[in-house]
């Protein structure tokens, strides 16, 4: 049986409730993922839950503080399998303290306006995740 890591992150968005703006961020390491973009976050410790990973690594990766809303549920067991080694778990969420920068494993982060959520080469495990995104956000879901 394949036992897979989990990875938690973030879909930063400007708004909970009506997002309207998307912060992806471009992996500057390991090499084969440098230059494309992700959601941020990273593997959970042993001994943190998922949320309290999320909140460490977002604090880690960007130095903010963010309220998490609602995950968005995978269809992988409630989660979303993105390599053969991970599988992650999402949560929608908004800063509260912060700007937002790019300080380890990402050399820039962009607020991508509703409409141009594909502008950028995301991880390929992602680009499902962002489609599933944007339904939910066209259809009023989120
Ligand atoms: N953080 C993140 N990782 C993703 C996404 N999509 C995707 O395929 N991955 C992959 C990339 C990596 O192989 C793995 C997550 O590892 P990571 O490098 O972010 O985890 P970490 O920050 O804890 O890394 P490290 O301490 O082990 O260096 O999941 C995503 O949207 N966000």
């Amino acid at each position: 049986m394949t036992s897979r890591r989990l990875v938690v992150a973030a879909a930063i968005v400007d708004d909970l409730t009506g997002p309207r703006r998307l912060l992806s961020a471009r992996r500057s390491r390991p090499l084969h993922l440098a230059g494309r973009w992700e959601f941020p976050g990273g593997k959970v410790d042993p001994g943190e839950t998922p949320t309290q990973a999320l909140h460490r690594e977002l604090h880690e990766e960007l130095g903010v503080v963010a309220e998490l809303g609602d995950e968005i549920v995978g269809p992988d067991d409630g989660a979303w399998i993105i390599t053969d080694r991970h599988v992650m778990r999402l949560w929608l969420a908004r800063v509260v303290e912060g700007e937002p920068q790019p300080l380890v494993e990402h050399d820039e982060l962009a607020w991508l306006p509703v409409g141009d959520w594909f502008s950028v080469p995301w991880l390929d495990a992602d680009v499902r995740i962002v489609e599933e995104l944007t339904r939910q956000v066209s259809r009023g879901a989120v």
